[in-house]
């Protein structure tokens, strides 16, 4: 099976100090990954690292069969949606929904062509099949976090990526919201022709079943790793946090319980 990611043996060291050590992780077509760790555990430099903004200070790393050293890197990024929180940070909120959505294929090509009646049509789509067609003619600052995150998804495809990154796409939504967003995510997964996905997040219960596989993370070391039921256990989770959890499967998603008090420090 082709290898969409494949990381060996990779650390990254920043001003004397090592933010990422060791990681091998390998990522195959038709699996979706989810990454999961507490704030600071390297979540956001292990995804710059896959999108080429660091390279690795020891071990090699392979994105979509381009070993970084012997590629042009800006090339493959075109291959990559990826959606953050500081991508909304860029985004003008005047600008149409939908004209954001086009603007993903020239982010993706780097054209500074004017979009067509095509272009047009596929942002409709994905924003249809997103459930954020009602917003399209709606200015991008009137539209609900929820939408706005819809929005920026259906960006990300706008350039057909084999790669699309979620890095913690519920933040700030109301639980309903949240719950929407995970549907759209779980449709689109389940298309034929979908992109291998990676999230991350910090809570496990936004790991829905599609992703087959999850990664935990902890201080910059890969702590697990694998076959998502077999990683989110109550007794590694428990290691993982130091404290005592339990996890409950509901309808294919796991649920963290917290069995003791937390002390207040
Ligand atoms: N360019 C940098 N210079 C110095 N330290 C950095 C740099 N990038 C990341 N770090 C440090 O590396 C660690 C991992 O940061 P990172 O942002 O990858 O964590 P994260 O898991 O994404 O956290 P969060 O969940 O809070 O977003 C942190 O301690 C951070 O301060």
């Amino acid at each position: 099976m082709a290898l969409e990611i494949e990381l060996k043996n990779v650390s990254w060291i920043w001003q004397g100090q090592t933010i990422l050590s060791e990681i091998d992780w390998k990522v195959q077509k038709g699996e979706h990954w989810a990454v999961m760790g507490l704030n600071g555990s390297g979540k956001t430099t292990l995804l710059n690292m896959i999108n080429g903004y660091i390279w690795p200070s020891i071990g090699t790393v392979q994105v979509m069969g381009n070993l970084f050293g012997k590629t042009d890197i800006r090339e493959m990024r075109k291959s990559i949606g990826w959606v953050s929180s500081s991508l909304q940070e860029r985004i003008r909120g005047v600008e149409q929904a939908v004209d954001i959505v086009v603007s993903g294929k020239f982010a993706s090509i780097g054209l500074y062509e004017r979009p067509n009646e095509h272009d047009y049509q596929k942002a409709y789509q994905l924003m249809e099949q997103l459930g954020c067609s009602g917003v399209a003619d709606s200015s991008y600052q009137s539209c609900s976090q929820g939408e706005r995150q819809k929005i920026l998804i259906a960006r990300g495809l706008m350039g057909n990526p084999r790669l699309l990154i979620l890095d913690e796409p519920t933040n700030g939504l109301d639980f309903l919201a949240r719950e929407e967003l995970l549907e759209s995510v779980s449709r689109l997964a389940e298309q034929e022709a979908s992109p291998t996905i990676i999230y991350v997040t910090h809570h496990a219960e936004e790991i829905l079943p599609i992703f087959s596989h999850t990664l935990l993370l902890k201080d910059g070391k890969v702590f697990e790793e694998g076959q998502t039921e077999s990683v989110l256990t109550s007794q590694n989770l428990s290691r993982f946090l130091n404290k005592d959890i339990k996890v409950e499967w509901y309808q294919g998603r796991p649920w963290m319980l917290l069995k003791e008090k937390l002390k207040r420090s």
